[in-house]
């Protein structure tokens, strides 16, 4: 891994480091939006022809229903079963905490504002299955969706080379209560739920994560149709910040958790000593070595990058120009920085703490943003599946309070119809 002196680096320099995934001669751009509009002008038949294109697999169908996902989920094993369902009972533990009712304010007398939440109807899910399946992943949104209420939520997945989902995934669908997965995926499925085909509905928001042809279509349909997203969740990436407390086995082994997600995953360690960082780059060649996936995360490691910094302020200033999907805080001094956080997607403190976890089945949400849109975007919870709506009731006193103000702001604007329907009022006779 290429190392840097953080105090040897320009402006440009940090600028140039920080950017991943950027499809600068917008070659991913170009296919997508030529997969799009097939979709949008073919419906279902384009995706049945993307389906033999970029997933190998010729289908006689677009969905498997209940009874298809429960034979195919038939396999999964009991012991299975019950890790499923610790990952499913934490998840749901930690978004149900989410779901809270907000205080009613009176701001002016016989004036009072509230917010109510509402699911949004229609919800579609993408769960990624190209490089590897995630049933993971339908858990993390397949639990908020249920939690906040949503009416109809809509599952697209890669179909596998046999033509259907894995076991897992089915094992997840019935967990949930959904009773269809569509056979979509990549850019086509994501076309599909925006703008709808003959058997898929167009959907209110798109969730998942993805490759940067998924997430490439998910930024282009949210300006093209009314249909938005939950955020741009694309390769994975993790960023570990250690110091001289740190291990560099679990450096290493951290590190190629996210590298072995893809080729173009991003695994960056952040280090305020130069022995550490030396030590967890031999850790990470020592630990390739016997990894199954290890030609993904040769990729994924080359395309990484060490920086070693004066402090922990040093590193968490690097962090935070890097807007990390994954930060992991190995150093006891965590405490101390935390602090100083402030783009992050989800952070793992201490040296205990694996990101695997948050992954899994700690509880937190594994969708997150990518490629720094963590400096304005949050991962997926609850809230991504509700409206927030604003109430406001106004007494005959509170009128006689608020009117003058809202009139004279009107006058001010020379909106005089907005004035007169607050002095209408006055005299309700
Ligand atoms: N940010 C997050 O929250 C998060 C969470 C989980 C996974 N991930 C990431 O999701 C990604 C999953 O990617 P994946 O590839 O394994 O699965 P995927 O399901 O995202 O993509 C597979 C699909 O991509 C399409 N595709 C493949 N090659 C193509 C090409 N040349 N042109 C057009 N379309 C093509 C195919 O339709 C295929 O079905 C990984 O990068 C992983 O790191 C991110
Ligand atoms: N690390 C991924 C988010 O970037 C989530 C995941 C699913 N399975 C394993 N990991
Ligand atoms: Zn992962």
């Amino acid at each position: 891994m290429k190392t840097y002196n953080y105090s040897d680096l320009t402006k440009q320099d940090i600028a140039q480091l920080v950017q991943r995934n950027v499809d600068p001669a917008n070659e991913i751009r170009a296919i997508v939006e030529e997969v799009i509009s097939n979709v949008q002008q073919h419906g279902d038949r384009a995706l049945y022809d993307y389906a033999n294109r970029f997933d190998m697999v010729v289908l006689d169908k677009l969905y498997l229903d209940k009874e298809e996902l429960e034979e195919i989920a038939a396999t999964v094993l009991p012991e299975q079963k019950v890790v499923l369902d610790i990952a499913y009972q934490n998840i749901y533990k930690f978004h149900q905490s989410q779901l809270k009712t907000e205080d009613k304010v009176e701001t002016t007398p016989g004036v009072t504002c509230w917010r109510e939440l509402r699911p949004i109807e229609k919800v579609g899910l993408y769960i990624p299955g190209g490089s590897a399946v995630l049933p993971s992943t339908f858990l993390m949104l397949g639990i908020p969706a249920k939690i906040a209420g949503c009416h109809e939520i809509i599952v697209c997945s890669p179909p596998q080379k046999n033509g259907k989902v894995n076991a897992f995934v089915a094992h997840v669908a019935l967990m949930l209560g959904i009773d269809r997965i569509f056979l979509a995926g990549g850019s086509q499925a994501i076309a599909a739920m925006a703008y709808g085909t003959e058997s898929i509905t167009k959907v209110d928001k798109i969730f998942g994560p993805g490759n940067q042809f998924v997430t490439k279509a998910k930024t282009i349909i949210q300006s093209t149709t009314t249909t938005a997203i939950d955020m741009p969740a694309g390769p994975s990436e993790v960023l570990v910040i250690a110091d001289e407390t740190a291990n560099p086995r679990f450096i290493a082994a951290d590190l190629l958790a996210q590298a072995e997600h893809g080729i173009d995953s991003q695994a960056v360690l952040v280090c305020t000593s130069n022995e550490i960082a030396a030590a967890a780059e031999e850790e990470v060649e020592k630990q390739l070595a016997v990894l199954p996936r290890a030609e993904i995360a040769r990729h994924a490691i080359d395309n990484s990058y060490i920086v070693v910094t004066r402090s922990l302020g040093e590193a968490m200033n690097f962090s935070n120009q890097y807007a990390p999907e994954h930060l992991i805080l190995a150093t006891e001094k965590w405490q101390e920085i935390t602090g100083s956080i402030i783009n992050a997607g989800s952070v793992f403190l201490g040296n205990l703490t694996p990101e695997s976890a948050g992954d899994y089945a700690s509880g937190t949400n594994h969708t997150l943003p990518t490629s720094s849109y963590a400096k304005a975007y949050s991962g997926v919870s609850v809230d991504s599946f509700v409206k927030k709506i604003t109430f406001q009731h106004i007494t005959a006193d509170g009128l006689q309070n608020i009117g003058p103000a809202v009139q004279t702001l009107a006058e001010l604007e020379g909106l005089h119809a907005h004035a007169n329907a607050v002095g209408v009022r006055y005299n309700p006779s």
